[in-house]
């Protein structure tokens, strides 16, 4: 799914307007209702007091379209225009003066605090305040108005984006912003909908297709991709019925340290169960008989006692993952870029060997082509320096991706694959990943990937997918906080399983 920014959407809405001959006063209405069906499907007419606070622009037009739906359906609701300035857009006139029409109730005029309505734990609010129009701070009693609704807790569900975000960068003050119970969003998700710093104000949303034009929206270059499973699926490869182990490839996990071993246990073992034919461990001589008797499909070679300090790999193979529990010692470091120079092999570098390359420059001009990174925040602002907000960061990163020509995964509840101005954003993963392990877990499926075949861009995305949905079936069994790094694991076959399965087909409105 195409994830569009501000402009696009409005030169979408232009482009729809001419080619279907129809005004943004229909578009408006079409998109709108639509949130209503939403609305109305979950409530099924239940009598709660709903709130609904329009802005003066097109936002606020559409919250105008939901109130007059709502009342025309039976439920109770008390409207609002947020007086944020005399400027009201034409769609907004035409809708207040029909909501005038048909209720006796006129919409509530909104100028100070004074004016602000009490609002009850158990009631509804419709936030259609600002949407992707806000272009500068909200004068000061907007935010106290924000603050206001924030605070009554209740259920709120936000119109296109929560009032307040920018669309391109964080928010000037981070009390100033609708906290949603869930955004129901025009065509395509917003991408701060996906950021930690963002993301925060709306941990739900709904997409709703408002039918912009089709041809604009297939040629339009997006902001980045987001990944569900209809596209995933076609990114698996069958295994043919007479493959051999020797089809699927030899990967290799590096890593470890005296005390750390078990991060090689899990790539290595996660890298098995994504399908690699063949894996080999190369970990210091502590790491050996831990290896051994855990993972007794896996392969040990052996370098240093306590820390692996020369890597020499002279078996065949397919893919190297690296990183995990390694260490930074000078030893360690020194056999590292010495591997670097000499490596011919895909790679996928991780935690202790990102931590390396972030020391020196000259370190990172080491790092192949088409290499996969897989920082956690950290570890990506030791690589590219700090950042003021998000949408900073993925700058950075892009900035980096293109300069060293590599692949870079931006860890957390969205990570996201970064490849030169390319963003692909995954849509699995849960909070029970937030657990010792699961960056391991990663590396290992990553690798065990491009063992297989799967190149290396489609192994970042087809993997981190894979890995999320593991967490996600993890998570349902077990809840959040007792997910483990070796339940994801685990869950790998079953999140194998679960692409080709159909999703439970949604109830019509
Ligand atoms: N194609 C689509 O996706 C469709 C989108 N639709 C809907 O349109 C919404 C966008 O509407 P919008 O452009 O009118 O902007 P909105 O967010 O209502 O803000 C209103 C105006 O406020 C102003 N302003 C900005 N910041 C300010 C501030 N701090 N304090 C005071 N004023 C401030 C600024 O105007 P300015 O003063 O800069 O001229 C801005 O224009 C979109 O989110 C969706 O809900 C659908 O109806 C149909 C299809
Ligand atoms: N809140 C979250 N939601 C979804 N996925 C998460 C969340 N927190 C962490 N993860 C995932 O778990 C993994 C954590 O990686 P990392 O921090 O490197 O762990 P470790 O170093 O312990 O192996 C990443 O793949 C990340 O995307
Ligand atoms: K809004």
């Amino acid at each position: 799914m195409k994830i569009l920014s501000a402009n696009q959407l409005k030169e979408a809405d232009q482009v729809t307007l001419e080619n279907q001959q129809i005004s943004s006063l229909d578009l408006m209405e079409r998109a709108a209702s639509q949130v209503f069906n939403s609305i109305h499907q979950k409530l099924k007419g239940a009598p709660i007091l709903i709130h609904v606070f329009c802005g003066i622009g097109n936002n606020g037009g559409d919250g105008l379209v939901i109130s007059r739906l709502l009342l025309e359906h039976g439920y109770t609701v008390k409207t609002y225009i947020v007086n944020f300035s005399e400027h009201r857009s034409p769609e907004f006139l035409d809708n207040y003066d029909r909501l005038k029409s048909m209720s006796k109730e006129w919409p509530i005029q909104l100028r100070s605090e004074e004016d602000f309505p009490k609002i009850a734990r158990q009631d509804m609010v419709i936030d259609a305040i600002f949407g992707i129009g806000l272009n500068r701070p909200m004068v000061s009693w907007v935010v106290d108005l924000v603050k206001h609704i924030n605070e009554a807790r209740c259920f709120t569900l936000g119109v296109d984006v929560p009032s307040g975000l920018y669309s391109d960068k964080a928010p000037d003050d981070p009390n100033a912003v609708i906290v949603a119970s869930t955004t129901v969003t025009f065509q395509s998700p917003k991408m701060v909908f996906f950021l930690p710093q963002t993301g925060k104000y709306t941990e739900n949303f709904e997409v709703i297709d408002i039918g912009l034009d089709k041809d604009f929206l297939h040629q339009v270059n997006p902001q980045a991709l987001l990944f569900h499973k209809r596209e995933i699926s076609t990114l698996y490869k069958p295994r043919p019925k007479f493959s051999h182990k020797g089809t699927y490839g030899h990967a290799v996990i590096i890593g470890g340290s005296y005390g750390k071993i078990g991060s090689t246990i899990l790539a290595s073992k996660a890298a098995l169960r994504i399908g690699a034919g063949l894996v080999s461990a190369y970990v210091p001589e502590c790491g050996y008989i831990p290896l051994q008797t855990s993972n007794p499909e896996v392969m040990v070679i052996t370098d240093g006692e306590k820390n692996i300090t020369t890597i020499d790999i002279s078996i065949s193979h397919n893919a190297i993952g690296i990183g995990m529990g390694l260490g930074t010692s000078d030893q360690t470091t020194t056999a590292f870029i010495k591997f670097l120079e000499q490596n011919k092999s895909p790679l996928v570098i991780d935690a202790d060997a990102i931590n390396i390359l972030a020391k020196n420059d000259n370190y990172k001009e080491l790092i192949p082509e088409n290499a996969i990174l897989t920082p956690h925040p950290k570890e990506l602002e030791r690589l590219v320096g700090s950042w003021e907000h998000d949408f900073e960061k993925i700058e950075k990163a892009k900035a980096f991706s293109k300069k060293y020509h590599c692949i870079l995964i931006i860890k957390g509840a969205y990570s996201i694959v970064v490849a030169g101005n390319n963003l692909y954003v995954n849509s699995t993963g849960n909070q029970g990943m937030a657990t010792a392990g699961s960056g391991d877990v990663l590396t290992g499926v990553i690798t065990g990937l491009i063992a297989q075949g799967y190149d290396p861009l489609q192994a970042s995305i087809f993997g981190t997918y894979l890995h999320g949905r593991a967490g996600d079936i993890g998570a349902s069994k077990k809840g959040y906080e007792s997910l483990i790094a070796g339940d994801l694991i685990t869950n790998l076959g079953n999140a194998y399983v679960d692409l080709f399965k159909r999703e439970a087909t949604k109830p019509e409105n």
